[in-house]
């Protein structure tokens, strides 16, 4: 098992729209997060997968994430995609292990190539517990609950902070690792995945997104900004 207990991974992503998109940011991301002690990454797609590789011996959990109109899952919905990303470098393959509709073969199957052909081991990315039963008994070494909350089934939840809920009962099963991913923004949340029994914890827009980190200072202002000219005397 390459995640040692009590890691926190820090997830480095950046998309198109995202002014810090690309390798070079997201390895000086990734960088920055080591120096504060993080134990391994997750990063989205091959460039950016290898240029973390290239700054850092930490493992990496590698995704990619292809969107297609037809099917609702995007993260790592296939072979090729896995196998992409095994070639950049990645030490743990994520994939959506929802029983969604994707552009590929089953998940069961998917995760099972991925051990056996590209020798890699895989992070299920879940949003039930039936599915990180599924995921566990095809094959995958770690569960997680980052896709609670973004699932037809699970959005009414989305608001409501992480799915602490989920999480203990993935830890009852008493399986294997079960990571926590999905809002996990304050280091108090962090410590309270680890004392429902997580094995690892991943963060990602409390840390590496400033968009979004700025746009909830700025709603915590709002009530106290003026219009611009407000103060024209
Ligand atoms: C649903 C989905 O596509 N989640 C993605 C998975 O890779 C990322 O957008 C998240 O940032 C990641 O899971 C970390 O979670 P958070 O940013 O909440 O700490």
């Amino acid at each position: 098992m390459l995640i040692p207990k009590g890691a926190l991974i820090v997830s480095c992503q950046a998309r198109a729209d995202n002014p810090l998109h690309g390798p070079i940011f997201m390895s000086a991301m990734a960088r920055a997060a080591t120096a504060g002690g993080a134990a391994g990454f997750r990063a989205n797609g091959a460039e950016d997968v290898a240029a973390i590789r290239a700054i850092s011996t930490h493992p990496i959990i590698g995704i990619d994430k292809v969107w297609d109109d037809r099917f609702p899952v995007y993260i790592t919905p296939n072979f090729s995609a896995a196998a992409r990303i095994a070639r950049a470098g990645a030490d743990i393959i994520g994939v959506d292990a929802t029983r969604r509709p994707r552009d590929g073969e089953p998940v069961d199957q998917l995760i099972a190539r991925i051990r056996q052909e590209l020798g890699r081991e895989v992070f299920a990315d879940v949003a039930t517990l039936e599915e990180g039963r599924a995921a566990r008994a095809a094959g995958a070494t770690y569960i997680a609950t980052t896709l609670s909350g973004y699932t037809e089934e699970t959005a009414a939840s989305r608001d409501a902070g992480p799915d602490l809920e989920l999480l203990s009962v993935l830890v009852a099963i008493g399986e294997g690792p079960v990571v926590a991913e999905g809002r996990f923004d304050t280091p108090q949340l962090v410590a309270e995945a680890f004392k429902r029994g997580a094995h690892a914890v991943v963060v990602g827009t409390a840390i590496t997104n400033p968009r979004e980190i700025t746009r909830k200072f700025v709603e915590a202002a709002a009530p106290w900004a003026s219009a611009p000219n407000d103060d024209a005397s």
